[in-house]
């Protein structure tokens, strides 16, 4: 079994419980009760190379990163850096993450709140959106192409952007398939954990001018931003270089200045 497969198994079992405490439509009543969602769509075409900066407390490949006692203190910290998006995985067995996480960030800032977990059901996408979230992640290998299909279009029905996770060519054409509007590429295999930041200059380019990319970990600097930047990346999703570090605000500024630099993409 994978490291993927690991992680949605107990996913599958934490959802079990949770689906038997709060019935679906109590979850969609909160749904609609929430603020409604953010033009992620607009903060990630924005001018420059967006932010998303993730608050993660460990992770499979790397074990405990960080304590992260304050998540909305830490999603402070990264919007007033000048992140557009704040990614909090609410993953718990192998991150440490919750839907609470969720709902703090969304109760603490005033940008974007991406749901980062290993979505396999449209209850998981009402979750995010009843805790605030404005996008929810899709791992490509981590779904059936028909069950990609429907989370893109649940997730779009409720007012989320989906963020439609691909590491290979044969990936990008299954979330262009399912209508993705953003395609976030991670250099991370998640079947093996290793890191290869090549994997964007190679996929990138198969996927549609119209499209947001996003280029998804290994960012340790404004070296990697401005490298992901120069094979056409919009957005960055920076999770661990910013959590172990001693001041996120000024790292996640450094990157904003990076993505701002004038030979880059200005948006739209
Ligand atoms: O981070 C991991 O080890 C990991 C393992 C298995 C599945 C997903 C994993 N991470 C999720 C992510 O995609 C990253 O948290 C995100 O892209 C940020 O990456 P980084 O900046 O390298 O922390």
């Amino acid at each position: 079994m994978s490291v993927l497969d690991e992680i949605v198994e107990g996913v599958r079992a934490d959802l079990a419980e949770r689906q038997r405490d709060v019935p679906l439509g109590a979850l969609k009543e909160k749904a609609a009760a929430a603020e409604a969602p953010r033009d992620a769509l607009a903060a990630l075409r924005g001018p420059g190379v967006t932010v998303i900066a993730e608050v993660k407390r460990s992770s499979p490949s790397k074990g405990a990163l960080a304590a992260i006692a304050d998540p909305a203190a830490l999603a402070r910290d990264y919007e007033s850096g000048g992140a557009k998006v704040i990614s909090v995985l609410t993953e718990r067995r192998r991150f440490g993450g919750s839907l609470d996480d969720l709902a703090a960030v969304r109760a603490n800032v005033g940008v974007c709140v991406l749901r980062k977990d290993f979505i396999v059901t449209s209850y998981q996408l009402w979750e995010a959106r009843a805790h605030g979230a404005d996008m929810a992640l899709l791992i490509v290998a981590a779904l059936e192409q028909d069950a990609l299909v429907s989370l893109v279009e649940r997730a779009e029905s409720i007012g989320l952007v989906p963020l439609v996770e691909v590491h290979t060519e044969d990936e990008v054409a299954r979330a262009v398939d399912a209508g993705a509007k953003v395609i976030g590429v991670n250099a991370r295999d998640l079947r093996t954990l290793k890191v290869d930041r090549e994997v964007f200059a190679r996929v990138a380019p198969l996927i549609p001018k119209n499209v947001v990319k996003i280029a998804e970990s290994g960012v340790r600097g404004p070296h990697d931003l401005l490298a992901y930047a120069s094979n056409g990346a919009d957005a960055v999703l920076v999770g661990e270089s910013l959590v172990i570090g001693r001041d996120p605000r000024s790292a996640v500024a450094d990157l904003v200045a990076a993505g701002a630099h004038p030979a880059l993409r200005q948006g739209g």
